[in-house]
């Protein structure tokens, strides 16, 4: 039995390890002491799905090596080293594992700022290092009344305020993506103006690492703080701008700083560290054993159901969440998706546009509904090389126009879907199919013929000019060639043509529809198999 590899690629804690370890069908290769040229040239080739840290950056050089990789899972929050549409294009889904160091890096922030406020590592070194004895020395500030500002209201922001409330400060936040009611219910002020934060006493931020977030702290914020403003940052390197952020604290316009992460890592020799009012941590937001544990396992558990192909939790380039969508959505995306295998082995020849209508409440979900039709379409050439994730990517690569259109109110069936293959030499495939209540996915028009078909198994499209005798020769070639007839669906239409959809119980060989096409009144026929 051939085994997925798994390559560890930082420090994960031993109950994850356990886990990849115990797996039968895993082959775990812990790469975390390598060093990173290693851990690219021999073991990133390997690896079904890699497990990484903020230590190792997914970057081009990291993905040129990623021959067979299916997943990435980052064992922490934050993915800003990771290249995702990077990953996207090659079909790899990027997973992280979001709560489980959110209090380890809530109670880290908590530590700094009360470090900061009274300045406990100078105090500490003074006397452990320098056996001095002056409290006439260390005059701290109290959080009490204290006004804090918060940027980035999500788990660990939220979880600072509540926390920040027990110590009985006045605390705001900004975060213009948040119901302002996160913040009001907890008694913490809601504000839009980015100015009410930067009149704050202590100031802390808890937003990812974007293009928007990137400096979201300069040089001009830093001028209309309070003198002696704190500022603590324990989400992201280079989100307060650092040179700004060194100016300000030489010049004793920022009091104290308390920072867990630098822009460039390991920072030995970041001149932050040259300072005398800062209280510095080698990124240890995430390092407590409780968390490290549960990310540990949680991202073991989670890398073994992605190599499986059984689930991607809490993937961040798919189109869809699986939990998050209404139950009747998934048998229509499955089914979108048959019907665009189905329409690409009817032209058998190469799409030049997908077009996706989906009518009724279902079209709200038309984008979902256009991946999974592409999907579709483009795995009868491509096979188990286009995913999800990727086939936005190949599409656009091989020039094919994706289109979509919604009609919210449908009109015959409560929600329809229809996929439009157009192929490179002009030809059109029109299928369309519904889902009913219970379940039941059906086509019900192939090319304008009305029909009711399950869209499963093997068959045969035989396209006929409509006359007497037809559906006798097409069953006796059929039984001719050794096979059974499962079911046998017939449209017509009005200009005296048929189209008879016949599902048959084992493979369809090429000599049956060679002969099938040899009757006079045959239009065109295809083995379809879904
Ligand atoms: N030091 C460490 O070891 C750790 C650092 N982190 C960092 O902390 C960050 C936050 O983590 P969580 O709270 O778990 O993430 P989260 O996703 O729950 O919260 C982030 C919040 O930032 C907000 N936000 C985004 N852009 C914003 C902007 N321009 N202005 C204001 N708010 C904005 C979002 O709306 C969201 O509410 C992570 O992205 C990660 O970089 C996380 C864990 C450990
Ligand atoms: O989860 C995060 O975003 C963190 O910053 C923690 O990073 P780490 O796993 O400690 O390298």
């Amino acid at each position: 039995m051939s085994k997925y590899t798994i390559v560890v690629c930082d420090h994960i804690h031993e109950s994850g390890l356990k886990i990849l370890a115990s797996d039968p069908e895993v082959e775990l290769i812990n790469a975390a002491d390598e060093p990173k040229d290693q851990l690219l040239e021999k073991y990133i080739p390997l690896a079904d799905v890699a497990i990484t840290r903020s230590s190792t950056d997914v970057d081009e050089k990291f993905l040129a090596r990623a021959k067979k990789m299916r997943a990435i899972v980052r064992a922490g929050v934050g993915v800003d080293n990771v290249d995702i549409p990077g990953c996207s294009k090659l079909g790899i889904v990027v997973m992280n594992v979001p709560t489980a160091n959110t209090i380890a890096a809530v109670e880290m922030t908590m530590a700094h700022m009360l470090a900061c406020a009274r300045q406990f590592p100078y105090a500490h070194n003074n006397l452990k290092l320098d056996r001095v004895w002056r409290r006439q020395d260390w005059y701290g500030t109290e959080l009490k009344d204290k006004k804090l500002g918060i940027i980035g209201f999500g788990n660990i922001g939220s979880r600072v305020g509540k926390r920040a409330k027990a110590f009985e400060m006045d605390v705001i936040t900004y975060d213009p993506y948040i119901d302002p009611r996160k913040a009001t219910d907890l008694d913490i002020a809601y504000t839009e103006n980015f100015d009410d934060i930067l009149a704050c006493d202590i100031i802390t931020i808890h937003t990812p690492k974007t293009e928007e977030t990137i400096g979201m702290i300069g040089k001009e914020e830093i001028a209309k703080m309070k003198d002696g403003v704190i500022l603590i940052n324990c989400a992201r390197g280079g989100l307060y701008d650092e040179e700004a952020l060194y100016e300000g604290l030489k010049s004793g316009k920022i009091a104290m700083a308390g920072i867990d992460v630098f822009s460039k890592e390991p920072a030995i020799d970041n001149p932050l560290l040259d300072l005398n009012n800062v209280t510095v941590t080698p990124h240890l937001g995430a390092n407590t054993r409780e968390s490290q544990r549960n990310i540990a396992v949680q991202a073991a558990e989670n890398a073994i159901a992605a190599a499986k192909g059984i689930a991607y939790p809490n993937a961040l380039n798919l189109p869809i969440r699986e939990n998050e969508l209404p139950e009747f959505v998934m048998p229509f995306l499955e089914l979108t998706q048959k019907i665009g295998y189905m329409s690409a082995q009817v032209a058998k020849s190469g799409a030049k546009a997908i077009k996706v209508i989906a009518e009724g409440p279902v079209s709200e979900y038309i984008d979902s509904l256009t991946t999974f039709a592409t999907v579709g379409v483009m795995s009868e050439a491509l096979a188990d090389s286009i995913n999800y994730v990727n086939a936005e990517y190949v599409a656009k690569e091989r020039e094919i126009e994706i289109l979509k259109e919604t009609i919210p109110e449908a009109k015959g069936f409560k929600n329809l879907v229809t996929v439009k293959l157009t192929t490179q030499n002009g030809q059109v495939i029109r299928i369309s199919g519904t889902v009913f209540e219970e379940g039941i996915q059906r086509i019900v028009d192939i090319d304008g013929y009305t029909l009711d078909l399950e869209p499963k198994g093997r068959m045969i499209l035989f396209k006929n000019n409509d006359e007497p005798g037809v559906i006798g020769d097409v069953g006796r070639i059929i039984a001719e060639n050794g096979l059974n007839i499962g079911d046998f669906r017939l449209g017509r239409d009005s200009n005296g043509q048929a189209l008879a959809v016949v599902r048959v119980d084992g493979e369809i060989p090429k000599k049956l529809i060679d002969e099938l096409a040899a009757l006079p009144a045959c239009i065109s026929v295809k083995a379809v198999s879904l």
